[in-house]
């Protein structure tokens, strides 16, 4: 006779719940599963009492306190210590695309002559389970050089360039996603356990055969306690899948307000494979706004108005090249957001000028390397740090001129906000939410690459332009003096659908209505929601 204790053991540790596809047994193999079990009960309370301090930091802004560098670690950053040494590999970083993980993107990027390739599982990448699992297959198949694929009319053979030495770097998801298709002793397991678990476990040996690490970026980290936790999660991997301890390198985006106050004390938690710090513009520009979404001194203007000259901005590259010198690790630059324009020369030279002057900012504030979103794209932004930094890397370039304080960091912005840029916030959130929805990460929308970063600045920027009456003050109010309340945002919202052109064509254009609704409750909500992806994620299959 069967006792409850034997059911109770028979019951496996982690079940499967998306859609069934073909050839995922390869990938989910029973020790692969293991593997993730094993993260998950390992590194999952921690990774919530993370999100918790999240909250309450978050909670202590919101009644008026203002981020700042920490008494406890003064001690770390006024010390003398540097990072362990960067591998060959990634001594020379000048130019890394980015992008999505699906099999030609994979093979484009590798193929591009670029130095590093992230391959992103997180802002330009919608997690649904076939997006992720095709995504893991076409990089194991790319770590063994066997990577190929055919456009499905037909017409073009994709093949990986066996002579390619771009440098793979694999970003996983922020701790704050789940992946619901994987549970773990019944509960969801973390997205970031997930993607990096699975891709180490696949490919770390070979990639540390030919000396390539495995390579990570991290991204969305608030606090060196997150990158304390990345630590252990990597020294757990290393020692499990037999690799020497430090060869998983990774470079931390710099990416929300909170940890622009931690940067030194990010680098030391992780100095033993820490490669370097990543200005992730488009995100930390929503940190800043998340993070005083209720401080009417500190609203920004519209987005097309943020840019890298804005002084807060401004500083925090600065001081991010500055920490990462000192302690010997690379500052790398970040994306501007212009891809090229098919079809009209005229305005695609001034795209180009935009990136241009952009990279020629970063190489001469002292940026060891930058990204491009787009493989038209390398050949400009190497030309300007060919010229600029004839050296692998600028570490030299110490930039203690650089002193940067608290107020510096946190500077009100000037700038305005106008009719066009309140309807253009409404129309790319909807647009890039249908996207989303039908499964895309990345669009093109008027010209400017859209991801899950450059969206949320126009998401949160609608919810706290409409909410800021609710502190008291009244209302904001455009340029042209009409009051910013949500009988504006309530006629853009509701006139949308009539002004899209053929918007059955455009990228998730099905999933238009869905997307309104959703724009509709997260900006109607008392309270702002910490991520879009984290509701929408509810709403995929
Ligand atoms: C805020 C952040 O997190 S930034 C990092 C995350 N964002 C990104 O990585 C952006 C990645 N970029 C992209 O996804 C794309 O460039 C888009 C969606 C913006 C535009 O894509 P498309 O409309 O396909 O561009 P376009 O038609 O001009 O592409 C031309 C070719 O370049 C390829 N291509 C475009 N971008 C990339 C890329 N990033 N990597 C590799 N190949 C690319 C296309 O696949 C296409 O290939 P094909 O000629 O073989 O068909
Ligand atoms: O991830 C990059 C960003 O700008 O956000
Ligand atoms: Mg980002």
């Amino acid at each position: 006779m069967a006792m409850a204790g034997d059911a109770a053991r028979t019951v496996p540790p982690l079940s499967l719940t998306g859609p069934r596809l073909a050839g995922q047994e390869d990938l989910l193999t029973p020790a692969a599963q293991a593997f993730l079990v094993d993260l998950h009960r390992a590194f999952e309370p921690t990774r919530q009492q993370r999100l918790a301090a999240r909250a309450q930091r978050q909670a202590r802004f919101d009644a008026g306190a203002l981020p700042d560098f920490r008494e406890d670690t003064r001690g770390i950053r006024d010390g003398d210590w540097t990072v362990a040494p960067l591998p060959a590999a990634l001594q020379d970083r000048r130019v890394e695309i980015t992008g999505p993980v699906d099999p030609k993107m994979v093979i484009n990027a590798l193929n591009s002559g670029a130095n590093c390739y992230m391959a992103d599982f997180e802002d330009s990448t919608c997690p649904t389970w076939e997006n992720l699992l095709v995504g893991q297959r076409a990089l194991r198949k790319a770590v063994t050089g066997q990577l190929d694929w055919m456009a499905p009319d037909g017409s073009k053979h994709y093949v990986l360039d066996a002579t390619s030495k771009t440098v793979l770097i694999v970003r996983p998801r922020g701790w704050h996603l789940d992946e619901k298709h994987v549970l773990v002793d019944g509960q969801r397991m973390s997205g970031s356990l997930f993607d990096l678990g699975l891709f180490a476990f696949h490919n770390a040996a070979g990639l540390h055969a030919k000396d390539r690490g495995p390579y990570f970026y991290l991204p969305k980290l608030e606090s060196m306690e997150e990158a304390a936790l990345w630590d252990d999660v990597l020294a757990f991997t290393e020692v499990r899948l037999g690799l020497p301890v430090g060869t998983m390198k990774v470079t931390v985006l710099i990416e929300t307000l909170p940890a622009v106050f931690e940067m030194h004390e990010i680098l030391h938690a992780l100095r033993g494979r820490i490669a370097g710090l990543n200005c992730g513009r488009w995100d930390y520009i929503f940190s800043y706004l998340k993070t005083f979404r209720r401080h009417r001194d500190r609203v920004l203007p519209e987005r097309g108005q943020v840019g890298m000259t804005q002084p807060f901005l401004k500083a925090y590259s600065e001081l991010l090249i500055q920490t990462c010198h000192r302690r010997g690790a690379h500052a790398m630059g970040g994306m501007a957001a212009q891809i090229p324009i098919a079809g009209d020369p005229i305005a695609n030279e001034e795209a180009l000028a935009r990136v241009r002057a952009d990279k020629l900012r970063e190489a001469n504030a002292g940026h060891d390397g930058t990204w491009v979103a787009h493989p038209a794209l390398i050949p400009v932004a190497r030309e300007v740090f060919d010229e600029k930094m004839p050296t692998p890397n600028q570490q030299q370039v110490r930039r203690e001129d650089v002193a940067v304080t608290r107020d510096d960091l946190i500077r009100p912005s000037l700038g305005t906000i106008t009719r066009k840029g309140f309807d253009n916030n409404v129309e790319v959130c909807v647009r890039y939410i249908a996207a989303w929805l039908d499964g895309q990460g990345c669009v093109p929308i008027h010209w400017l690459m859209e991801d899950a970063a450059t969206a949320e600045i126009g998401r949160a920027q609608l919810w706290q332009w409409l909410h800021m009456a609710d502190n008291g003050g009244g209302h904001l109010h455009l340029d042209d003096g009409t009051p910013v309340d949500f009988s504006l945002f309530d006629r853009a919202l509701m006139t949308l659908p009539s002004k899209l052109a053929d918007r059955m064509k455009l990228p998730g254009g099905s999933k238009i209505n869905e997307a309104i609704a959703l724009l509709d409750e997260l900006t109607h909500a008392n309270e702002l929601v910490p991520f879009l992806t984290l509701p929408a994620y509810e709403r995929l299959g």
